[in-house]
């Protein structure tokens, strides 16, 4: 990789910076490392690394994976830290919330929507910081299980309501393109905590709402 490459990656990700730019002393560096075995499974595959088209791509695939986990430079629970003064005792639903996440076992897309709902007790968090917290956790190596629940879970630690429900919908290329290939499955998952586990009519209204189509 050349180093003015590395240098761009390194300034968006100054935590990065050493590993990005350790090439003293001729060492093999991680970032070698890593474009090595872009070329040799590219060579794997049947093509030719030093092909044009295919020089750079070491560096576009670190710099498309730096992207796709960029979750993991932030604490997403921290999106829910401002709360506002508004009294409010029902459910508060964001719904169709789109996310593009990476499957943990084959590296390659899943994505879909989460749908959030909470009844809360006194902290109601901006709108916005919904979609965040489902961008954080999703720009990870992740399983969709855990994806939801760590959803649930950052709003019943941060926000404290009278109860939490996530539900996620998605499609997982891993089972679209390759494998079994069936390309219209999608799988849904739901956390409920609180009021959530007990409270099946307070259920329904979230099901029946989710399924509400437009809210116009
Ligand atoms: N539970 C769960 N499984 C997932 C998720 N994403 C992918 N998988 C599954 O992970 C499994 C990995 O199975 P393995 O047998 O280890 O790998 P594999 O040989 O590539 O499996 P196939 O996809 O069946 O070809 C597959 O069944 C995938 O469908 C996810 O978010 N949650
Ligand atoms: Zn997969």
């Amino acid at each position: 990789m050349k180093s003015e490459q590395l240098q761009i990656l390194s300034k968006k990700y100054p935590h990065l910076f050493n590993q990005l730019t350790d090439t003293e002393n001729g060492n093999i560096t991680s970032v070698t490392q890593f474009s090595e075995a872009v070329k040799q499974l590219i060579k794997l595959c049947g093509d030719d690394p030093e092909r044009d088209g295919l020089l750079d791509t070491p560096f576009r695939v670190l710099k498309a994976f730096l992207e796709y986990t960029e979750g993991y430079n932030k604490d997403p629970k921290i999106h829910l830290e401002k709360t506002f003064d508004i009294h409010h005792k029902g459910l508060i639903l964001i719904k169709d919330i789109e996310f593009y996440s990476l499957c943990e076992h084959h590296f390659s897309p899943f994505f879909g929507v989460a749908h959030i709902g909470y009844i809360p007790k006194e902290k109601i968090t901006g709108l916005s910081k919904m979609g965040r917290l489902v961008e954080g956790y999703a720009k990870r190596f992740q399983v969709q299980e855990r994806l939801t629940t760590q959803i649930a879970e950052a709003i019943e630690e941060v926000l404290d309501p009278e109860g939490t429900i996530v539900v996620v919908e998605a499609k997982h290329m891993c089972m679209c393109s390759r494998g079994i290939k069936k390309a219209n499955t999608v799988t849904t998952t739901s956390s409920l905590l609180g009021i959530y586990e007990n409270r099946p009519d307070l259920r329904a209204e979230f099901y029946s709402l989710i399924k509400t189509q437009g809210s116009k």
